[in-house]
C-alpha cells in the first residue's frame, strides 16, 4: 500500500483569460521523490510549477503539502524553494550573499547565515568562489549558486524551472547528474520541469506526461518509454515512426496488415477494448531492424515490412536510413550503412510496436498509474 502523497495537488486547473491552462490535474508526489514534469511547449508545465509555487492562483482544486492546505497560502510560506532558467541571481550580489539572500530574508544572524552559507558553498564545490560577482563565474557556477540559494533555505520541497537550459550541452551532462545525487543525498522532494525526454529520464524517479493542461501518461521512465499509453506519449517519447494497419479484432486477438507487410501480424488484445478498423503502429528508429535482402530476420515474433532505402545518414554510432515503406517513409537505424536504392526489410519486434486505434490516435489520455498519480517513493511502501 502507499502512503499518502506528500505534496497533493487536488483537481487543480489555472485560467488565463478564458483560456483553461491546467484542467482539473491531479497529481501526488511522495517525500522525497523527484518527478520530471515533461511536455512540449505551451502545455503548462512551468504553470503547474508556478502554481505548485505559490505564484499562480488555481481556479478550483486545492494544494496540500504534508496534509496542511496551502492552496492560498503565500510563496514564503509554502515551504518550497524554486530554482528559475535564468538563475535569478543578485548580480551586485557576492556568490556568498547571493546564497545566503533566503536566509536574510528570514532574519537569521549572521554567524548563522555564514555557516549556512559555508555549508552550501561546500556541499556544491563553490568553495574559494564565495567574494565573486556572479559575472565573474561560469554557467555552470552560475547554476550552482541558484541552487545553493534555494538550497540554503531548507526547503521541503525544491522546484525546478528548466535549470539546465541555458547551460551548453556537455556541462548540462554533468550538472544533471550533480543534482540527481545531491536530492538523493538530502532525500529532498524535487519537482522538475523540462522538455528534454533525456534529461527527465535519467533524472527522475517518476515522469508525468503533460499535454494542455492535463496528465498524458505518468509512471517509471522505463513504463513510458516501454509502454506509452496513447500514440501523442509514444511518439513524445521518441517512437516517431508511424504506419498505418488494418486491425481485425476476434475474441482476444487481432491480426494487423498492411500492403507492404510480409504477412499478418497478429497480437493478443490484452485489456485493450479494440475495435476492428485502423490503427496507427508507431515504433523508434533504433528498435527496428534492417534486413538486406536475401538476409535472414531476427528470430522473434514481430512485423516485417517491404522496403526502399532513399537516403543515408550518421549522426553517430549507427547509420540512419529513410526507408518508404508503401506510401510513407520511416527512419530506421542500423549497425552498417545499406546504399540508396536498396530493396530492404524492416522488422519491428512486438515489444517494439506501439499499437493505437486510429480513433484513440490523437486524444488517448490514460495513467500507468493511480488517479491521482501517487505512488510512494523508491523504498517507501
Ligand atoms: N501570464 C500569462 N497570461 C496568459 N497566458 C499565459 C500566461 N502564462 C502562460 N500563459 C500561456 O499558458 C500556456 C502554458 O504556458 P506554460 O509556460 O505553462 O507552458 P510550458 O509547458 O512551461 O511551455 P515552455 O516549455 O514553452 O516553457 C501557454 O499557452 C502560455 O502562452
Amino acid at each position: 500500500m502507499t502512503s499518502a502523497p506528500f505534496l497533493h495537488v487536488d483537481g487543480v486547473s489555472v485560467t488565463y483569460g478564458k483560456t483553461r491552462i491546467l484542467d482539473r490535474l491531479d497529481l501526488g508526489v511522495a517525500k522525497g521523490e523527484f518527478v520530471a514534469l515533461l511536455g512540449s511547449s505551451g502545455c503548462g508545465k512551468t504553470t503547474l510549477l508556478r502554481t505548485i509555487a505559490g505564484f499562480s492562483t488555481p481556479t478550483e482544486g486545492a494544494l496540500r503539502v504534508d496534509g496542511r492546505d496551502v492552496t492560498r497560502a503565500p510563496p514564503d510560506r509554502r515551504g518550497m524553494a524554486l530554482v528559475f532558467q535564468s538563475y535569478a541571481l543578485w548580480p551586485h550580489m557576492t556568490v556568498a550573499a547571493n546564497i545566503g539572500y533566503g536566509l536574510k530574508l528570514k532574519r537569521q544572524s549572521r554567524t548563522e547565515i555564514a555557516t549556512r552559507v559555508d555549508e552550501i558553498q561546500n556541499l556544491l564545490g563553490l568553495n574559494g568562489l564565495g567574494e565573486r560577482l556572479p559575472t565573474a563565474l561560469s554557467g555552470g557556477q552560475r547554476q550552482r549558486v541558484a541552487l545553493g540559494r534555494a538550497l540554503a533555505v531548507n526547503p521541503d520541497i525544491l522546484l525546478l524551472d528548466e535549470p539546465l537550459s541555458n547551460l551548453d550541452a556537455r556541462i548540462r551532462l554533468s550538472v544533471r547528474h550533480e543534482i540527481r545525487a545531491l536530492q538523493r543525498r538530502l532525500g529532498i522532494t524535487a519537482i522538475h520541469v523540462t522538455h528534454d525526454r533525456e534529461e527527465a529520464m535519467v533524472m527522475a524517479d517518476r515522469i508525468v506526461i503533460l499535454d494542455a493542461g492535463r496528465i498524458a501518461q505518468q509512471g517509471t521512465p522505463e513504463e513510458v518509454y516501454n509502454q506509452p499509453a496513447s500514440a501523442f506519449v509514444a511518439a513524445f517519447m521518441g517512437a516517431e515512426n508511424l504506419l498505418q494497419l488494418d486491425g481485425q479484432v476476434s475474441g482476444s486477438s487481432a491480426a494487423f496488415s498492411h500492403p507492404a507487410a510480409a504477412s499478418a501480424f497478429t497480437r493478443q488484445t490484452g485489456e485493450e477494448t479494440w475495435r476492428s478498423g485502423a490503427f496507427a503502429a508507431r515504433f523508434r528508429a533504433e528498435a527496428a531492424v534492417l534486413c538486406a535482402a536475401g538476409e535472414a530476420r531476427p528470430d522473434a515474433h514481430g512485423m516485417e515490412f517491404q522496403g526502399k532505402v532513399t537516403s543515408v545518414s550518421y549522426p553517430g554510432g549507427l547509420w540512419r536510413h529513410a526507408v518508404t515503406i508503401g506510401n510513407d517513409s520511416v527512419l530506421v537505424d542500423a549497425p552498417r550503412c545499406l546504399p540508396e536504392g536498396e530493396a530492404v526489410r524492416v522488422f519491428i519486434p512486438t515489444a517494439s510496436l506501439f499499437l493505437f486505434p486510429m480513433s484513440e490516435a490523437s486524444s488517448g489520455m490514460a495513467s500507468t498509474s493511480r488517479s491521482d498519480g501517487f505512488s510512494a517513493a523508491p523504498g517507501q511502501d
